[in-house]
């Protein structure tokens, strides 16, 4: 696993997705080095460099030409990148594209969740998994109530982390944003 502090940062481009987050998306996601992945919403690129050095192939989307940069410079940083193509385009449009899908990652979306779910689950393989994050409320009910209406069992988790920081006089627990983590696997 990759450390938060590895990643190059932009105060612009949200993320990386933090590391215990990544960790369990990626047992979640039972990635195997034959799968290929989509990551919509790359943002830094933290899903994308974890599933670069684990999968086959990877499409990263970000509708922000400065995501695309960012997640660039991060995969350089780490020596990864020959599997990845970044796409700077709506989810929702590069996915018309993109076929055989093993693993489909949703961690952006704006106000196109339904029709990005929509279009993954056309193009998603037999026994794929659909991964999305959300921090919004609204998001999470969103996604769950498409999934369903797609005819998964979605299953959803919603992980608060904290870190310690051990202090001279003790350990100080800083915590993260809590954020929902949403999967379901295609018969
Ligand atoms: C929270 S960030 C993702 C962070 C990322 N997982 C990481 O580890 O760095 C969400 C990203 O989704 C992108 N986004 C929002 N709506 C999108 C859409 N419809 N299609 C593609 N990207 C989108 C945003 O530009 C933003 O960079």
């Amino acid at each position: 696993m990759f450390k938060d502090t590895d990643f190059i940062k932009s105060c612009d481009v949200p993320g990386p997705t933090k590391e215990a987050i990544r960790a369990i998306i990626l047992y979640k996601s039972d990635v195997s080095p034959t799968d290929k992945v989509v990551d919509c919403g790359c943002g830094t690129g933290g899903i994308t460099c974890e599933f670069a050095k684990r999968a086959g192939e990877v499409i990263s989307i970000d509708t922000n030409p400065e995501a695309i940069e960012i997640t660039s410079k991060n995969l350089e940083k780490f020596g990864l990148g020959d599997n990845v193509k970044l796409i700077n385009d709506d989810g929702a449009n590069a996915l018309k594209d993109i076929d055989g899908i093993d693993i489909a990652i949703v961690g952006g979306s704006g106000r196109q969740l339904e029709n990005i779910l929509d279009i993954v689950h056309e193009k998603l393989n037999s026994k794929g998994r659909i991964i999305i994050t959300a921090i919004l409320v609204d998001t999470k009910v969103e996604a769950i109530n498409k999934l369903k209406s797609l005819g998964y069992n979605p299953q959803i988790m919603e992980v608060n982390v904290s870190n310690g920081r051990v202090l001279d006089r003790g350990i100080l627990m800083i915590s993260e944003n809590p954020i929902a983590i949403m999967t379901a696997q295609k018969r």
